[in-house]
């Protein structure tokens, strides 16, 4: 008995990309929206392959809502996340807003996403960061030596994760603390599952100073994969850890230490005097300044450079019509059949 075979038309079936997108936060009408303008036109800069997305808060107006669109990226209005009823001192006040980063695990169009702080600059392209290994939290290790940590007890002792041989961990103390990692950098993926856990969880952790970083690492701290710091350069590494730092290779620069946020930067508090920083804030007014990395400056040249093309093939296509027809032609402009 032959069996019946039925050929069926191979279904061509196109499966979609999985979506990638960088993803910044944005609160207040303040200045911070110049770093998210910075952020836009330096990931332009580095050619990076995917969209800007910017989670803002409803107190965004709109004429800063204007300038980011202007600047091509995709805005998103979230509500915010507050934590518990606190006592909690933040090391910054204004931490308490930075909850409201945990909405961008909602953002589940997209497969992948690599959050950067508003006050970050991206001076080579990281598409690559994409690629690592899926169902991993990939951050770069903070560093607990700034007067930010004075109230923690590895600051006390003078214990930092950045040099763990310099002053050991005493065992009186406990386990040493678990890999830290800075908030203002990461790779993760957006899932509703992990999203709905995530404000279930904070509804019943105390906050602590350094609000939805210390959060973040006590959520992920089993799939917390360390990046080199090269993806996100921690200001105070600089004079802190200097040793750990190859600041010519740095990709990724986070501008948090207290004076170095570019927009108002006045070199008056401690280490802003220092010349690296001087380069790094230069490297960003740069990139801020350069008015071709304008989105609309780009998209016009790109199209200047394809009508261009369109003459050039257009041009082609009538010289080759004409010498058809043996009509006698001047070589017009037409590139030296080399
Ligand atoms: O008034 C503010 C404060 C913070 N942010 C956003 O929250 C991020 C985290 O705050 P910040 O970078 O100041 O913290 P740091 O990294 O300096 O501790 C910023 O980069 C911005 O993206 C904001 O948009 N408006
Ligand atoms: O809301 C808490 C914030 O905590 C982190 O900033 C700190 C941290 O890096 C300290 O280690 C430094 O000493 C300090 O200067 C810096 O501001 C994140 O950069 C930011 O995105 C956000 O999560
Ligand atoms: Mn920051």
């Amino acid at each position: 008995m032959v069996p019946n075979i039925t050929t069926t038309k191979a279904a061509t079936v196109t499966a979609k990309a999985p979506k990638r997108a960088y993803v910044t936060f944005l609160a207040g009408n303040g200045d911070y929206v110049k770093g998210v303008v910075g952020l836009a036109k330096g990931l332009r800069k580095v050619n990076s392959k995917y969209p800007l997305v910017v989670a803002l808060l409803p107190d965004v107006p709109e004429d800063h809502r204007k300038i980011l669109v202007d600047q091509g990226c995709i805005i998103r209005e979230i509500e915010p996340v507050y934590p518990p009823e606190n006592q909690t001192q933040f090391a910054m006040a204004y931490y308490v807003i930075n909850y409201s980063k945990l909405r961008i695990w909602e953002f589940v169009e997209y497969s992948k996403m690599i959050y950067l702080d508003g006050d970050i600059q991206v001076f080579d392209n990281i598409d690559h960061l994409f690629d690592m290994e899926d169902g991993y939290f990939y951050a770069v290790m903070d560093c607990f030596c700034e007067k930010t940590w004075s109230h923690t007890p590895q600051y006390k002792i003078g214990y930092c994760q950045q040099c763990p041989d310099k002053v050991q961990w005493p065992s009186q103390l406990g386990p040493k603390p678990p890999l830290y990692f800075n908030a203002g950098m990461f790779v993760y993926e957006p899932s509703l599952s992990t999203y709905e856990d995530l404000l279930t969880t904070l509804k019943v952790t105390p906050p602590t100073p350094f609000a939805e970083q210390d959060y973040l690492n006590m959520y992920f701290r089993d799939i917390y994969r360390p990046i080199p710091p090269i993806y996100n350069l921690v200001m105070a590494m600089l004079w802190r850890h200097p040793e750990n730092i190859e600041l010519d290779k740095a990709k990724v620069v986070h501008y948090c230490a207290a004076g170095s946020k570019p927009w108002r930067y006045t070199g008056k508090e401690d280490n802003m005097d220092r010349e690296d920083i001087k380069t790094l804030v230069a490297k960003w007014w740069e990139i801020y300044d350069d008015e071709s990395l304008d989105y609309n400056n780009v998209v016009a040249s790109g199209q200047a450079a394809e009508a261009d093309e369109d003459k050039q093939s257009g041009l082609q296509l009538l010289l080759a019509a004409l010498s058809k027809a043996g009509g006698f032609v001047h070589r017009i402009n037409a590139p030296s059949a080399a």
